[in-house]
């Protein structure tokens, strides 16, 4: 029984506990588990939402969560950001970011409060304001692209996406043409997501916003995360000519730039190419890709051109598409694969039976209302990958964290 001067949501038994596994993980994260870091915030989370009221948690996802996006995309709209960070990030009072954006000093007022109040950025003093790693962040173009496509684009998508499925019965939507991102932009059965990121002049944004996703987080090729060296550089033959690996839908090449960086050419027999469509391959400046990547616009719903590669590696590919759509993306790479040569890696998430952290469970949501697509767990990973039509066999799973994507490594059965 709870003590009568505490509400009755707390429960006094579990709160030394939630406190206890919080400091397990800052503690571990202090002596060097980088790990743990993905833990702790968990543990905090789960403290703080557990030390909330019903109708606090309320306020906070109706009013305080969609405030602070409002007015991050506002200010980034008359680039108070930049303002903030000028001058080494100087404190300045919001009548002076209000000058420097050639904004209403009243309006400027509100977003400091509100950004400060969300720690986004720093309050030295009553009515002075300096940056933020988050807000100096803002300042990068792969981050403000992200803000704008996210505020302007797809959360659009998840405010329709009630109304959508109470029109359709509550039934999954039925094909990538007809889920809530086409019901929100009134393309009903016309015009596939990536369509639509294209003709709303959002295509750049989205290869930044993938990339602003990834940052800091593990690269597969890390040794530590998947043994590239042990099961793909050994036993790889072939001169500068023959192709290492092909990262198919790479976008414009991020993945690869981030191998080069682990394995530098040289390292490994042959070279390697980024994929993706040739609208995506045509937005990359001649002559910026890394020494040994070769740019080639390829539709992967199509036979795959290069033969016989050490490894065809796709990154959140197959995630995007339902099983029909993924049998034909992979029957075409197993087509190409060399048996007992070739190796298929997916680098996907591994939807688990529990616990799944919030970010996986959000981009399954995402995944099902933007692609009528759908996250996986391993034993649908291995029945789409090992399905008879197709011919693969798995050999694997490799995992950093249960917070990080999974390398799924196949080849020809
Ligand atoms: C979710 S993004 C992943 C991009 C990249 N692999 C990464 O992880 O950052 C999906 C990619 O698939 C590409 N794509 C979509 N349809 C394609 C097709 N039919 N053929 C080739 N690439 C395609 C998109 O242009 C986009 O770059």
């Amino acid at each position: 029984m709870a003590p009568p001067s505490l509400p009755p949501y707390l429960d006094p038994d579990v709160l030394p506990k939630l406190l206890e596994n919080v400091n397990d993980h800052v503690q571990a994260l202090s002596s060097g588990d980088l790990k743990a870091r993905d833990a702790a915030i968990e543990a905090c989370r789960t403290l703080a939402a557990t030390l909330e009221s019903p109708s606090e948690a309320f306020v906070r996802m109706t009013w305080v969560e969609p405030s602070h996006l409002s007015a991050m995309r506002v200010a980034l709209g008359m680039g108070l950001f930049e303002q903030l960070a000028a001058d080494n990030g100087a404190p300045k009072s919001s009548a002076q970011l209000a000058a420097l954006c050639s904004a209403d000093p009243r309006l400027v007022g509100k977003i400091v409060k509100v950004l400060a109040a969300v720690g986004t950025v720093r309050e030295v003093d009553a009515d002075s304001y300096a940056p933020s790693p988050l807000s100096l962040s803002m300042t990068r173009s792969i981050f403000s692209d992200s803000l704008s496509l996210m505020h302007d684009f797809c959360i659009p998508i998840n405010l329709k996406t009630a109304d959508f499925f109470a029109k359709n019965g509550y039934q999954y939507p039925a094909d990538p043409l007809s889920a809530p991102a086409q019901y929100a932009h009134n393309v009903m059965g016309k015009t596939h997501i990536m369509q639509l990121y294209e003709e709303h002049g959002q295509a750049q944004k989205f290869g930044s916003m993938m990339a602003t996703w990834m940052m800091g987080r593990p690269h597969w090729s890390d040794n530590s995360f998947y043994p590239v060296q042990e099961r793909l550089i050994q036993g790889a033959t072939g001169d500068h000519d023959s192709v290492f690996l092909v990262d198919v839908g790479g976008s414009t090449g991020h993945d690869l730039s981030a191998f080069l960086a682990l394995h530098p050419l040289g390292s490994f027999p042959g070279h390697l190419v980024v994929q993706d469509r040739a609208e995506v391959i045509d937005t990359i400046p001649k002559g910026s890709l890394s020494a040994g990547i070769q740019p080639m616009a390829h539709d992967f719903f199509t036979p795959q051109p290069i033969q016989g590669a050490r490894t065809y590696f796709l990154h959140n590919i197959i995630h995007d598409w339902d099983d029909d759509k993924s049998r034909q993306i992979l029957k075409n790479l197993a087509a190409a694969m060399k048996k007992g040569y070739s190796k298929l890696l997916l680098w996907e998430y591994v939807l688990p039976a529990k616990n799944s952290p919030p970010t996986l469970s959000a981009l399954d949501w995402e995944m099902m209302s933007f692609w009528a697509a759908s996250e996986r767990s391993d034993g649908h990973w291995r029945s789409l990958l090992e399905d008879p039509e197709i011919g693969l066999k798995v050999n694997g799973f490799w995992n950093y964290s249960q917070y990080d994507q999974t390398v799924i490594e196949a080849e020809l059965a």
